[in-house]
């Protein structure tokens, strides 16, 4: 990985008139995470981004490098975004930190001119309108995206072409243990993706009765269910399964490593460069 001072000479010799343009200085909210780890990796490793700030409240002060064991990068990682924004230049604010912190973090860096990639889930549906008026106001691009991996977005394109046919459908979720939210923002996403597609349809008789509180999932409308499973060695999995007369149909993707959402972090950071306003979900970016 080289140092940062090295690919930001490289780039200067090379664009020293366009280099403002082409070098986008990304500042990575919750840094130390497991996530905040995977996509400072990827700034400090593409050519066109440079890590300018790493903010969260773990291993404050410490240089990024340290955290990531490959020597020093001269970032230090502080827990004040605000002044991070304010002092290195940021263009971009990438957000992977928790439900309760995302919708601040947001705003902040719109407040400061910057433009926020959001991938952490769970922001309620309040602080997201307050988000795109915000962002409307500024004239900033905005990136919220429940999922960044090519194959989550594929399975929610394929399941809302499939509800046309066969609307009775559930989705089962799995996430490692250490999750904060359900249920996952994907599964929101899809189920979103869905009910636009079978418009009025009711899923369910509601005969049944729960013997266990929350047997049957979560309700969305329409009686759509989500069910969330929690547990070690899991990363990121879905099942969107499609029942009909004599016959079933499942779309499944999983996400094996973190390394899956990466192409789509650096696509978001690249195109919200260009936008302005919210866009919401990465499928909005790659597909017609
Ligand atoms: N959109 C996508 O494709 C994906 C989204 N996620 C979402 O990203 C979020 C983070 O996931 P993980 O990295 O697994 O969590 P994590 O718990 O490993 O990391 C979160 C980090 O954020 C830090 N943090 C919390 N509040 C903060 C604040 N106000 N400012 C700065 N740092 C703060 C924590 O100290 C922690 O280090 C979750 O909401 C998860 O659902 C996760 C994977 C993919
Ligand atoms: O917490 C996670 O890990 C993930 N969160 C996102 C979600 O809630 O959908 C994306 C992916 O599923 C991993």
């Amino acid at each position: 990985m080289p140092g940062r001072e090295e690919k930001t000479g490289k780039l200067s010799r090379c664009f020293r008139y366009y280099r403002e343009i082409i070098v986008i200085k990304v500042a990575v909210s919750g840094a130390s995470g497991r996530m905040g780890q995977e996509v400072l990796k990827t700034v400090l490793n593409a050519e066109d981004t440079e890590l300018c700030a790493a903010i969260d409240f773990y291993n404050e002060g410490q240089d990024v490098g340290t955290l990531l064991g490959t020597g020093p990068q001269g970032v230090q990682i502080t827990s004040d975004l605000a002044e991070a924004l304010a002092t290195s230049g940021a263009d971009v604010l990438v957000d992977f930190t928790r439900p309760q912190s995302v919708a601040a973090n947001t705003i902040t860096a719109l407040q400061a001119g910057v433009r926020p990639v959001v991938g952490t889930t769970g922001m309620s549906r309040e602080d997201f309108e307050q988000v795109v008026d915000l962002a409307q106001k500024k004239r900033l691009g905005c990136v919220i995206a429940p999922n960044f991996a090519i194959g989550a977005l594929l399975m929610i394109k394929f399941a809302a072409e499939a509800a046309k046919y066969l609307p009775h459908v559930e989705i089962i979720e799995k996430h490692h243990d250490q999750k904060l939210d359900a249920p996952s923002g994907t599964a929101v996403k899809t189920a979103e993706a869905i009910l636009e597609q079978r418009g009025e349809f009711k899923q369910g008789l509601d005969v049944e009765e729960e013997k266990i509180e929350g047997a049957r999932g979560g309700k969305m409308p329409g009686g759509l269910r989500i069910h969330s499973v929690r547990l070690p060695g899991f990363v990121a999995h879905q099942e969107v399964i499609f029942g009909g007369v004599g016959q079933t149909l499942t779309i499944r993707h999983d996400s094996i490593s973190r390394e899956s959402f990466m192409s789509g972090v650096l696509l978001a950071v690249r195109a919200v460069m260009r936008l302005e306003g919210v866009v919401y979900g990465l499928e909005n970016l790659l597909f017609e």
